[in-house]
């Protein structure tokens, strides 16, 4: 098998159109995973009482990684904005994501200044966002163990949402913990 041909076949590579994943995930990991509303605005419904919290665990500039490049249509070597974070429920990681977004197509959105508050809640208000095809993997982020987060991970996926001149790569990973809490299966 050519290179090429092992990263398009759906067995092998990172990253799967999330219909390909269906069969392989339960119902109720199909309700966190397929949904394109605000996955801040659901962690919170779903954690009741629980306090909601974004974690930030780095941001800054640097290059994304090769299939992150891919997805956003960018080389590799471009500079892109690169925000990691912890979505915590009481304090729990529930859900880690790591948004990239090219650093030229940046202009005066102030990403850098949302610091602890959610881009999920500037990102949903922005009038005219479009969110491209969600993918999904079985693997885990290669940044959990880096920031010491203890934690299986479910299932992540990704899209890339498009606003103005903007293309931002936001990837979420579910957590054990958050199976865990809500009683969900493993995958
Ligand atoms: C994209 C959303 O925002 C969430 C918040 C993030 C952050 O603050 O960096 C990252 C990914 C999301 O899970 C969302 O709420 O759907």
């Amino acid at each position: 098998m050519t290179a090429a041909a092992f990263r398009q076949n759906p067995l092998f590579s990172r990253w799967r159109p999330i219909d390909a994943a269906r069969p392989a995930m339960s119902a109720s990991w199909w309700q966190w995973v397929a949904s394109t509303d605000s996955l801040t605005a659901r962690l919170m419904v779903a954690g009741g009482e629980k306090p909601f919290r974004v974690r930030l665990l780095h941001q800054g500039v640097g290059w994304p990684r090769q299939d992150e490049a891919q997805a956003l249509g960018i080389g590799a070597k471009r500079y892109a904005w690169l925000r990691e974070v912890a979505l915590c429920l009481d304090e729990t990681p529930w859900v880690v994501a790591r948004s990239v977004a090219p650093l030229t197509q940046l202009k005066g959105q102030r990403l850098e200044s949302l610091g602890e508050r959610s881009l999920g809640s500037w990102l949903f208000r922005q009038p005219g966002l479009v969110r491209g095809p969600l993918e999904a993997t079985k693997q885990p982020p290669h940044f959990i163990s880096v920031n010491g987060i203890d934690g299986s991970c479910a299932w992540g996926r990704r899209s890339v949402f498009y606003h103005g001149g903007l293309s931002l790569l936001v990837q979420e990973y579910f957590l054990g913990a958050m199976a865990d809490d809500l009683g969900l299966p493993s995958r």
